[in-house]
C-alpha cells in the first residue's frame, strides 16, 4: 500500500465531523491491507509510529528537502525507514540520522511530509479516532466490534487488536489479561457530591460502597512476574526506571506474578501529600523526593485473573496481598453520612476528594463507566489550548497567557472557547509552554512577530476556576471565573479534553 492512499484516507478523516463517515472512508482503506501491513497502517492511522524512539524531534525535521512531484513511498517502506533511524547510535549518529530524514521526506510528496513530520512530533493524536478505527476494523473483519474494543482495552492497543480481529473472532477473544502487559485503565465519571454519588451507587440507601481517598499523583500499574517489574502511567508510558521505590515495593509483596492499580506520591515528612508538582517533577528529574505508591485495585494475582470479579472480591485480595501503608485509605459503608465525614476527612488530610465505587462491579478496563464516581471539591476542567500570548514585564520574552478551549463538536474547529489565563504558572511553567507552544504555533516561521500566537489545538491543561459567567466575548456563551493552571496534562489528548456541555453542567452544578 502507498503511504499517499493512507496519507489521503486521514486527511478525509479529518475532514468530515460525520462518524460514519469516518468509519466508511477507514473501512475501505482497511479493506485493502495486506496482512504484513495492518499493524502498521493501523498503528499510523492512530498517529503513532512502530518505533517506541527514533531519535527524531521537531527540529530534526524542520528543514527538509524538496518534495516529491509523485507519491511513491509505500507504508512499508516507511516503517523500514524509521525502524533504521531507530538503530542509528553512536559517533556520527546525527549525521547518519539527517541523511536518512533528506532520503526519506525527499521521496515524500508535500503531503505526505507534512503527514510524517506530525507523526515525528507527536502531533497527530489517537484518542478519538481509534475508537473509530475499532469499528472500522470490526466492519472490515467482520467480528463484533465489542470483541474488538475489549481485545484492545486489554492488549492496551487498538494495533493489537487489529491483528487479532483479522485472526478471527476466536484469536480475539484469546486476548486476556496478560502480566507483563499493561491495560487500559479504568476510568471515573464523576459527581458534584458525596451525597449524589451514594444516591446513584446505593439507590436502596442499604448496598455498601467503597469510598477511596482520590490521591493527586501520578496514576500506576504496575506488573511483577519473579523479579521482573514494570510500571506505566495512565497512558501506558514505562516508567519502570523512573520509579525505583514503586519497584522496590512491588518486589516486597508476598506473590510472584501480579497486577496492581494505583497512584504514586511524593510525600511531606508528616505524611501530608505534596503538590502534584513535586511528583511529577520527581518522575522528571532525580530531585530527591521520595515517592510512595498507594494502590487501589488488583487484578491478577499468582494465576488468579480479577478483572471480571466483582470489587468486593478485588479489594479482598489487595487487602491479603498489599500492606495497609500502600493501599489508599478506604471506607466500605452505606451510610451517606459517614461516607459525607470520610470524604471531609480526606480533604482536610490534603487530598484531591474521594472516589465511590460499585462492588459488585468488575474492572472495567478503559471505560469510564457509573462503577466508580470521583468527587472533588474544587471543580477543574480539562481543557486544550488555542492561542497564547507573549508576556510582558517580568514576563518578557516568555509565552505567558493561554486561550482556552472546551470541545464542541459544533465549532468548525472542533473547539469553542473559554477564556484565558497567566495565572498558577511557576518560572519553570512559563519555559515549558513557551517551549511546547513555539513547537505547536500554526505557523513557526512567523511566531515572533505576533502578540498573540495561535497554536494547533492539542496540548491539555487542568485548570482551576472559582464559578462561570455567561459572557458575549466568547462564542460558547460562558467563561470562566478566575481560571488558574493546575497543571499541564500529557497523559491527556486533546480528544479526552472537556466538552463543552460538560462545562455548561457546571453552571447547573
Ligand atoms: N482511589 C482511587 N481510585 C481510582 N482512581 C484514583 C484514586 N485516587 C486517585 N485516582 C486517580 O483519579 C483518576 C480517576 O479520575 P478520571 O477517571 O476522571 O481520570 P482523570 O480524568 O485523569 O481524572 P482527574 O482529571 O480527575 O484527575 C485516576 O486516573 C487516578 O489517577
Amino acid at each position: 500500500m502507498l503511504l499517499a492512499e493512507l496519507v489521503a484516507t486521514s486527511a478525509a478523516v479529518a475532514a468530515t465531523r460525520s462518524r460514519k463517515a469516518k468509519v466508511v472512508a477507514l473501512a475501505e482503506l482497511l479493506g485493502r491491507v495486506g496482512p504484513d501491513e495492518l499493524e502498521v497502517v493501523v498503528s499510523y492511522l492512530g498517529g503513532a509510529l512502530r518505533q517506541r524512539r527514533t531519535g527524531l524531534g521537531w527540529r530534526g525535521v524542520s528543514d527538509l528537502p524538496p518534495p516529491a512531484d509523485e507519491p511513491s513511498l509505500s507504508v512499508l517502506d516507511v516503517h523500514e525507514a524509521f525502524e533504521a533511524m531507530s538503530r542509528i547510535s553512536g559517533p556520527g549518529s546525527q549525521q547518519a540520522r539527517r541523511s536518512a530524514v533528506e532520503d526519506l521526506f525527499g521521496r515524500a510528496t508535500a503531503a505526505e511530509q507534512a503527514w510524517l513530520r506530525a507523526v515525528v512530533t507527536g502531533n497527530i493524536r489517537q484518542g478519538a479516532l481509534d475508537a473509530v478505527t475499532q469499528e472500522a476494523v470490526a466492519q472490515v473483519a467482520g467480528v463484533p466490534l465489542a470483541a474488538v474494543r475489549r481485545a484492545a482495552m486489554l492488549a492496551g492497543s487498538t494495533v493489537a487488536a487489529a491483528g487479532a480481529a483479522f485472526a478471527g473472532e476466536e484469536a480475539l477473544a484469546g486476548i486476556g489479561l496478560e502480566v507483563g502487559r499493561p491495560v487500559m485503565p479504568m476510568l471515573a465519571s464523576s459527581a458534584p457530591d458525596v451525597a449524589t454519588a451514594m444516591a446513584g451507587l446505593s439507590p436502596d440507601g442499604a448496598t455498601e460502597v467503597a469510598i477511596d481517598a482520590k490521591l493527586d499523583g501520578i496514576r500506576i500499574q504496575v506488573h511483577r512476574d519473579g523479579d521482573d517489574v514494570l510500571v506505566v502511567t495512565r497512558s501506558l508510558d514505562d516508567i519502570t526506571t523512573r520509579l525505583p521505590e514503586v519497584v522496590e515495593v512491588a518486589r516486597s509483596l508476598p506473590a510472584e506474578r501480579f497486577v496492581l492499580d494505583g497512584e504514586a506520591l511524593a510525600l511531606s515528612d508528616d505524611g501530608r501529600p505534596l503538590a502534584f508538582q513535586d511528583t511529577a517533577s520527581r518522575t522528571a528529574q532525580d530531585t530527591g523526593v521520595a515517592v510512595t505508591p498507594h494502590f487501589f485495585d488488583l487484578l491478577h494475582v499468582d494465576g488468579q485473573d480479577l478483572l471480571d470479579s466483582p470489587g468486593h472480591e478485588r479489594l479482598a485480595a489487595l487487602d491479603a496481598l498489599v500492606p495497609e501503608r500502600h493501599r489508599v485509605r478506604r471506607l466500605v459503608t452505606a451510610d451517606a453520612a459517614a461516607a459525607d465525614s470520610f470524604a471531609a476527612e480526606t480533604v482536610a488530610a490534603g487530598h484531591e476528594g474521594v472516589v465511590l465505587k460499585d462492588l459488585s462491579a468488575p474492572y472495567a478496563a478503559g471505560r469510564r463507566g457509573s462503577a466508580w464516581v470521583k468527587v472533588k471539591p474544587v471543580h477543574t476542567l480539562d481543557l486544550v489550548v488555542l492561542a497564547v500570548e507573549w508576556g510582558s514585564g517580568r514576563r518578557e520574552g516568555w509565552l505567558s497567557n493561554i486561550h482556552l478551549g472546551a470541545r464542541d463538536d459544533a465549532s468548525p474547529t472542533g473547539f469553542v472557547m473559554l477564556g484565558k489565563t497567566f495565572k498558577g504558572m511557576t518560572d519553570e511553567t512559563l519555559a515549558w509552554q513557551t517551549e511546547r507552544f513555539t513547537e505547536l504555533a500554526v505557523s513557526p516561521t512567523t511566531i515572533r512577530d505576533s502578540y498573540v500566537v495561535e497554536v494547533r489545538p492539542e496540548q491539555v491543561v487542568e485548570i482551576a476556576f472559582d464559578g462561570l459567567q455567561r459572557s458575549t466575548r466568547y462564542p460558547g456563551g460562558v467563561a470562566l471565573r478566575f481560571a488558574r493552571v493546575v497543571r499541564y496534562r500529557d497523559d491527556k489528548g486533546p480528544a479526552e479534553a472537556d466538552t463543552i456541555e460538560t462545562v455548561r453542567g457546571h453552571v447547573a452544578g
